[in-house]
């Protein structure tokens, strides 16, 4: 099947929200929309419910309530089409097959045909060329997690949800890569979705930064990052950059301070 040359899927959140079986609320209804062929990264303090809403827009988790459209269709059906790929924190990686028998199996689920240089120069874009014949036991966790994005990025999805994928990759292969995959989904149109707790990457990577208070997750902010592309590292000492940084945490400080007033007074 050759890759969905359709337009990209907007998402559309409505009510949305999930309580735990024992009881813990993590994320109240929430009404969000996330627009076709963007980049929104979600902040917030750990725990807040981050990874339990993409996991529910993925299709992973099953909200308790309100729904998830993706451009008219529930996520349960965006995932079986293969036009969603996840990268997540625990880069779940099959430990007998190689990198590249890890991509050549989600190429071969997602009925896509299986071209060899191509795979190559994704391995290379996450900077583990040399690597693809290697298995996760070989490799590092950073370098676990590039094989990980190199797996998501393989199907060419038009929704890619990454929750903290480059949470254990070094620092300067994480600015290589904030550098050279936005450039990437841009180029296919793709709508991501990203959870980090990295402002200063959520900037770089995003047109727009959604921050969350603590549990149970409430949008406190909805930034748009309106900088120039491709972004680089030394934008960072910009002021418009560090307008938008000031903004976030702002947001995030300020929600922390209503949300545990007795530490935010210390
Ligand atoms: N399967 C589960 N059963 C019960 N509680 C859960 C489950 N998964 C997550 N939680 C709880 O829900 C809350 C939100 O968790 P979640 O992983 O969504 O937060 P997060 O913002 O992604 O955190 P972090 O930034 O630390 O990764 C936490 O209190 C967590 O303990």
């Amino acid at each position: 099947m050759a890759p969905d040359r359709t337009p990209p899927p907007g998402i559309e959140c409505t009510g949305l929200a999930k309580t735990y079986p024992d009881g813990l609320v993590a994320v109240s209804p929430l009404d969000v929309t996330f627009a076709a062929g963007k980049t929104t990264a979600i902040v917030g303090p750990s725990g807040c419910g981050k990874s339990t809403l993409l996991r529910m827009i993925a299709g992973l988790e099953t909200p308790s309530g309100g729904s998830v459209d993706i451009g008219g269709s529930p996520p349960a059906e965006t995932l079986r089409n293969a036009q969603l790929s996840v990268a997540f924190q625990d880069p779940s990686l099959l430990p007998w097959r190689t990198v590249r028998g890890n991509i050549e199996l989600a190429l071969t689920l997602a009925r896509r045909s299986i071209v060899p240089s191509d795979i190559d120069q994704l391995v290379e874009l996450v900077g583990l060329d040399g690597f693809a014949d290697a298995r996760p036991a070989e490799l590092s966790g950073g370098m676990r997690q590039r094989a990980a994005i190199a797996r998501a990025l393989a199907t060419e999805p038009r929704l890619l949800l990454l929750d903290e994928p480059f949470g254990a990759v070094d620092e300067l292969t994480r600015r290589q890569l904030a550098q050279d995959l936005p450039r990437l989904w841009e180029a296919r149109g793709t709508t991501t979705l990203l959870v980090t707790h990295s402002v200063h990457e959520a900037i770089m990577l995003s047109d727009r930064i959604i921050a969350l208070s603590p549990r149970p997750a409430e949008i406190v902010a909805d930034i748009t990052v309106d900088l120039a592309r491709p972004r680089r590292p030394d934008h960072a000492r910009r002021p418009e950059f560090a307008a938008i940084a000031d903004k976030v945490f702002a947001a995030l400080t300020d929600s922390m301070a209503k949300s545990r007033p007795a530490l935010a007074a210390q």
